[in-house]
């Protein structure tokens, strides 16, 4: 254990050395050195956010590394349930066994006052990065100094996740938590696809809004990946909780906004199995249904839909399905019909 952590220690302070690349000019040693810079760079930045923001911020206890979640952020069913108090099935939906369930979470004047702190950042005009390659309005939690509220969610909801999902919802060693935000003239829904998370979690924190379904349909590998299973409606404090890999997206919104908070948890151990590492990858069963289709991610989008506007670029750059995963009569799109 200790000489692990010493090579962790020495990796970490000085990798060119650890590597055994000190000074030498290869390929491997220059895209090292390319890679601590920008780690760096974009580390420093956060952190001076993080600093900057710890002065701005406006309540404080959801900020402290030291305290404990409170009772009162929280709906009483999933609290009681969390101290063995409830049983599952008194406190849960089963809307698909195995894949997606959902329960109350947050009570509403907790939903307030993390939408609250969250407004408070957008007004300080302080940078943040964007949650991923899709959501264009979001913030990371951790990029504005709320880690530590991260992890002890995590904990407090990892019991459920074993129970739920033994493998992908056992052993959570990382997070990536962030806001959605959704309105007229910015993001209005969310194309379909799957999360890089073994377990995500999705809560509506609010405000008021029309529209906004969360559509399911099959996880990614599975005959049915691209078939409809399911419409979730977001209620402000619940949450909806789902395996990464099945697929996804979010109906446009057609009046008012919607902020969510999404948590989505890594399970190293998880990962390193043949389930996660070798997946199966089935056949489709039939051609994909219209709500299951996605622009970023299928070469037989133009085939059925239209791309939408400003989403052209996406067009010949799908890799779904896999050559030996289309199902009969599959073309990609472009081609001709054959006769
Ligand atoms: O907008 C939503 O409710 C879903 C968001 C989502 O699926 C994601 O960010 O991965
Ligand atoms: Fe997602």
């Amino acid at each position: 254990m200790v000489e692990l952590l010493q090579s962790l220690r020495h990796f970490l302070l000085d990798p060119k050395d650890y590597l055994g690349y000190e000074g030498s000019e290869s390929p491997e040693a220059r895209r090292l050195q390319n890679w601590c810079r920008d780690v760096a760079r974009v580390n420093g930045q956060r952190l001076q956010v993080i600093k900057k923001y710890g002065e701005l911020c406006r309540h404080h206890e959801l900020f402290d590394p030291i305290t404990t979640l409170k009772e009162d952020w929280f709906h009483p069913k999933i609290w009681a349930l969390m101290k063995g108090e409830e049983e599952l099935k008194d406190v849960l939906t089963e809307h698909l066994p195995g894949e997606v369930y959902s329960f109350p979470l947050f009570k509403e004047d907790f939903c307030d006052l993390l939408l609250d702190e969250i407004f408070n950042f957008y007004s300080s005009g302080l940078p943040a990065r964007r949650p991923n390659s899709m959501n264009n309005y979001g913030i990371i939690l951790s990029d504005i100094g709320l880690e530590p509220f991260v992890e002890k969610l995590q904990e407090f909801l990892q019991k459920l996740g074993e129970e739920l999902f033994p493998g992908p919802g056992s052993c959570w060693d990382g997070h990536h938590c962030f806001i959605v935000r959704y309105r007229e003239g910015e993001d209005l829904g969310l194309d379909m696809h799957t999360d890089d998370s073994d377990v995500t979690f999705n809560v509506c924190l609010g405000l008021d809004f029309a529209g906004a379904g969360l559509q399911f349909c099959g996880a990614a590998g599975a005959a049915n990946h691209r078939k409809y299973s399911m419409t979730y409606s977001h209620k402000k404090g619940h949450c909806v909780v789902h395996l990464g890999r099945k697929r996804h997206g979010a109906d446009d919104i057609t009046s008012g906004e919607r902020l969510n908070l999404i948590l989505w948890n890594h399970s190293s151990e998880y990962r390193q199995s043949k389930d996660y590492r070798m997946p199966a990858y089935a056949r489709e069963e039939a051609a994909p249904d219209p709500v299951c289709l996605s622009y970023t991610h299928d070469r037989d989008f133009g085939v059925f839909k239209d791309y939408p506007k400003n989403k052209q670029l996406f067009r010949g750059r799908g890799w779904c399905p896999p050559v030996n995963a289309e199902y009969a009569g599959f073309r990609p799109e472009g081609s001709k019909p054959s006769l």
